[in-house]
């Protein structure tokens, strides 16, 4: 078949409809955003650490030496017309494109739909997840603030605790000692060029696969692991341009009216100031916060120290992460089911599943309250060590709990699942019968929730 008549099969595909799967699409079109407004700075900025003498219009630097990639940044922020919108849509989308992708993420996990013959798909989701994350990194690193070198301080310190090769990673990543002069060269290439490009290919191999392996759907009547119901590429296409348009707007619409990065607040990075109060931008908040809960533990071996206050941690999320790309190939071993599935699971039918998620986001999400440790402290005025503390025994504590509920209540479900196909709905219409008791009357479910509520396969508890 030719170009054509692919892109015309194409068209006619068939994809299910249904709330959760549009989720990518807020990732995606972020993306777009993100890529446009990037353009847009490059034009601007200047990546290069090159001191300079900032001579703006914004009074309270003037005079200041700076480094030409903050002068550059400055100036998109103050004179370029635009500028200051992009700059904050850029930065906007990249937060929103990281939870989008992680809620997409959430969507297939507890829907199983990782499952064979996806499990290269998860993978390659995996990738642009890491990808995305390390694309963020770079970026709020490039305008050369107070508060962008204060993470880059940190970046150091941890690729300097990896042992053996941690001098050489710091020394190779800029280009000598830190920050050295290659730093905004190097990471805006990374930044510009290299990251944005293996995303697009990520993209574009991820949605090359969904194709070939066609969409999964939820059950229903008529829907089975061998067929798909629902409607035509080419119908969700103009919806899809519609979506495009809408994340576009409600990006932009923040980026009008909500500051974000006002990096003449932090002033220029200075090797021998750290700013108070800083946040990297969420998605990294997690990483941050194992590490700011820590304890600061050295142990000394062969006059080597190691420092396993940054270690730990660094093997803590690199684990993290590790078991959530894996995690696909973990479940088919454990369960032994290697069959192909096109039918979705409901969250409840998977309990274990559904608990092993709602646990591991759990640790996120504690992690995240970690990164957070010293705002916490000053807003709610209490100690920054007691925020540090609950996180570090929530941290082993909170797991297991969320573990052991979300499996109770997924059973739970299920039970009342079981009830309402074997005694139907209950209708709160109470009758009195001829003896003088009372009884509810209990309609019979629709055939679409019947089949909804029986389709999966009766759960098969592992030895
Ligand atoms: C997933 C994709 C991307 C993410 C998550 C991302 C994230 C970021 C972030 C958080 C910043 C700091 C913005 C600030 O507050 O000043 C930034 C800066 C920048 N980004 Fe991106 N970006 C992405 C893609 C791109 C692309 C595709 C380009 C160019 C083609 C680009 C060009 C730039 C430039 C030139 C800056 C420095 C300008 C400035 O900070 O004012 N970015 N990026
Ligand atoms: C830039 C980020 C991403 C984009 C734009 C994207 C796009 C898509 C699209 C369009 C689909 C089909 C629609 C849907 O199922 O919702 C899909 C499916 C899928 N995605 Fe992603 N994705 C991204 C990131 C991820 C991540 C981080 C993962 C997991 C680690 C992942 C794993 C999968 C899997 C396994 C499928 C197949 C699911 C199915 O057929 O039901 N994706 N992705």
């Amino acid at each position: 078949m030719g170009t054509g008549g692919r892109s015309k099969a194409a068209l006619r595909r068939i994809f299910p409809d249904h709330w959760s799967f549009m989720l990518w699409e807020i990732a995606l079109y972020s993306f777009l955003v993100l890529v446009v407004t990037g353009v847009y700075l490059s034009l601007f900025f200047h990546p290069s650490m090159e001191p300079t003498v900032y001579h703006g219009s914004y009074a309270p630097l003037k005079g200041q030496t700076v480094s030409e990639a903050f002068d550059s940044t400055m100036h998109i922020s103050f004179e370029t017309r635009g500028g200051l919108l992009m700059r904050q849509a850029h930065h906007w989308a990249a937060l929103v494109f990281l939870a989008a992708v992680l809620a997409h993420l959430m969507r297939v996990f507890f829907t199983g739909a990782f499952r064979k013959p996806r499990e290269l798909n998860w993978i390659l989701g995996f990738f642009l997840l890491v990808v995305g994350m390390a694309e963020g990194l770079t970026g709020y690193d490039l305008p050369g603030d107070l508060l962008s070198g204060t993470g880059l301080v940190v970046v150091n310190g941890t690729l300097l605790a990896v042992p053996v090769v941690g001098t050489y990673l710091s020394s190779f990543l800029f280009g000598g000692d830190f920050p050295g002069h290659d730093l905004e060269a190097r990471f805006a290439t990374l930044h510009v060029l290299l990251l944005p490009a293996v995303i697009t290919a990520l993209l574009v191999a991820h949605l090359a696969l969904l194709l070939r392996h066609r969409h999964t759907q939820w059950a229903g009547p008529g829907r089975t692991e061998g067929n798909v119901v629902g409607l035509p590429l080419r119908v969700h296409a103009v919806k899809s341009a519609g979506y495009f348009f809408l994340v576009a707007a409600v990006i932009f619409t923040m980026a009008a009216v909500a500051q974000i990065n006002p990096v003449w607040e932090y002033g220029p990075y200075r090797p021998d100031q750290v700013s108070t109060g800083s946040q990297p931008d969420w998605y990294m908040g997690a990483l941050d916060g194992l590490l700011r809960v820590m304890p600061g533990w050295e142990v000394t071996l062969w006059g080597h120290t190691l420092v396993l206050d940054v270690l730990v941690p660094l093997l803590a999320g690199t684990g993290l992460f590790l078991v959530l790309g894996a995690y696909p190939f973990i479940e088919a071993r454990v369960t032994g089911d290697r069959r192909e599935h096109h039918l979705l699971d409901r969250p409840r039918n998977r309990p274990v599943r559904t608990a092993l998620g709602t646990a591991w986001l759990s640790v996120y999400l504690l992690a995240l309250v970690g990164g957070a440790n010293d705002l916490i402290a000053t807003q709610f005025g209490v100690s920054v060590n007691s925020v540090t503390w609950a996180v570090r025994i929530g941290l082993f504590a909170v797991p297991p709990v969320v573990y052991t509920v979300t499996k109770r209540l997924a059973l739970g479900l299920q039970q009342r699942d079981r009830d309402m196909v074997l005694h139907g709905r209950e209708t709160g219409v109470i009758v009195r019968l001829p003896n003088g008791g009372y009884t509810e009357i209990h309609e019979p479910l629709d055939p679409q929730r019947l089949h909804l509520l029986t389709a999966h396969e009766p759960p098969r508890p592992l030895p």
